[in-house]
């Protein structure tokens, strides 16, 4: 049966035999053939479903570890600043391990969903008149004054937690894929992900490391644009973010992976959000589908070769944030009771 990432992959994680392992059984998500992106890339394409994680986002796999080193290095309280996944995963693992936790979330640009776990978990939530990057900036502040421990992805443990999702892609395929898209918000993930898939190529557990594909929405784009964004705006809340945390180590991945970091408009992410739903069955939040919209946009400028092995993360679960779900749909048909009994009746 699954462990969890700490017991699935001790040895390539900074924990001995006396951390405290602080687990809701995150990982081991599935990584899914995309029939109808295959086809209409012309390459192999798998989806990592990450929105399956214990609280609905790719955060599970670095709280599980930060929390656990928190615990043994002796907090009584965690912190962090979140545009929502963050915060729903440190209040749960906080609840695990039987610590307070305080969150830092940007007013009004919270998915309901995030919101709810956050305080449904019972972690303190303050919400700041800013930007994530205002958070982050009063979180690391509060860090360092109080003895309090910080999990944003600036604190290195989350990063090891989240390179396992790459030993889980190689562990499932037999090697790297080619190619691997994913959304950047803090830059943390695309970090992780290069750091897990250079760890198993310098083992030798894989033969070759993918083009590191990165993709920001083009009102929050810092990295593509060379400079921090002040104002980041996108429909993509998760990613609204104008000054990443991980920044260089993203580049780093970028340029040491002959890979690329590109824009993508609110526009492409919400075809793709809705592609995703539509064709191939699989439900995201907006921000995941930044992926998606990436390879799409890969495909049409001609950096993806025929029959490359693709991995696209889909780094949260739609039910985070389902109004942009109802919102475009039809309006649902109402039938009268007595009409329906009558309807039924003609058999
Ligand atoms: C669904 C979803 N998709 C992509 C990202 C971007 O990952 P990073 O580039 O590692 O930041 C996030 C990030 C969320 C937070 O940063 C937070 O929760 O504070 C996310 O929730």
């Amino acid at each position: 049966a699954w462990r969890g990432l700490i017991e699935e992959y001790r040895d390539r994680l900074p924990v001995s035999g006396t951390t405290p392992v602080v687990t809701l059984l995150e990982g081991g998500t599935p990584l899914l053939p995309a029939a109808r992106l295959s086809a209409l890339t012309g390459c192999e394409v798998h989806l990592k479903v990450e929105g399956l994680n214990p609280t609905g986002s790719f955060k599970d796999r670095g709280m599980t570890v930060a929390i656990s080193k928190a615990v043994e290095e002796g907090a009584k309280a965690v912190i962090c600043a979140s545009t929502g996944n963050t915060s729903a995963s440190a209040a749960a693992y906080a609840v695990r391990a039987g610590l307070t936790c305080a969150v830092l979330v940007p007013r009004g640009k919270i998915a309901m969903g995030k919101l709810a776990q956050a305080l449904v978990h019972g972690a303190r939530l303050l919400q700041v008149d800013g930007s994530f990057d205002d958070c982050l900036e009063m979180t690391r502040k509060l860090a360092e004054n109080y003895p309090i421990a910080l999990v944003n992805s600036v604190n290195p443990h989350r990063l090891q937690g989240q390179k396992t999702a790459a030993f889980e892609i190689v562990d499932v395929l037999g090697d790297a894929p080619d190619v691997h898209c994913i959304p950047v918000g803090n830059a943390g993930n695309i970090s992780a992900y290069w750091m897990g898939y250079q760890e198993y190529a310098a083992d030798g557990v894989a033969t070759r490391r993918p083009r590191m594909l990165g993709f920001q929405a083009s009102g929050a784009a810092p990295i593509v644009g060379g400079s921090p964004v002040t104002h980041p705006h996108t429909i993509a809340t998760a990613i609204r973010i104008g000054n990443p945390a991980s920044w260089a180590l993203a580049e780093a991945a970028r340029d040491e992976s002959g890979g690329d970091i590109q824009a993508v408009t609110d526009r492409q992410i919400a075809a793709a959000y809705r592609l995703l739903a539509q064709e191939e069955g699989v439900f995201v939040e907006l921000a995941s589908a930044a992926s998606v919209a990436g390879l799409l946009q890969a495909h049409e400028q001609g950096l993806l070769a025929g029959g490359e092995r693709v991995v696209c993360t889909v780094t949260g679960n739609g039910l985070k944030d389902p109004d942009w779900a109802i919102s475009g749909a039809p309006t649902p048909l109402t039938i009268p009771v007595d009409a329906f009994e009558a309807a039924a009746a003609l058999k």
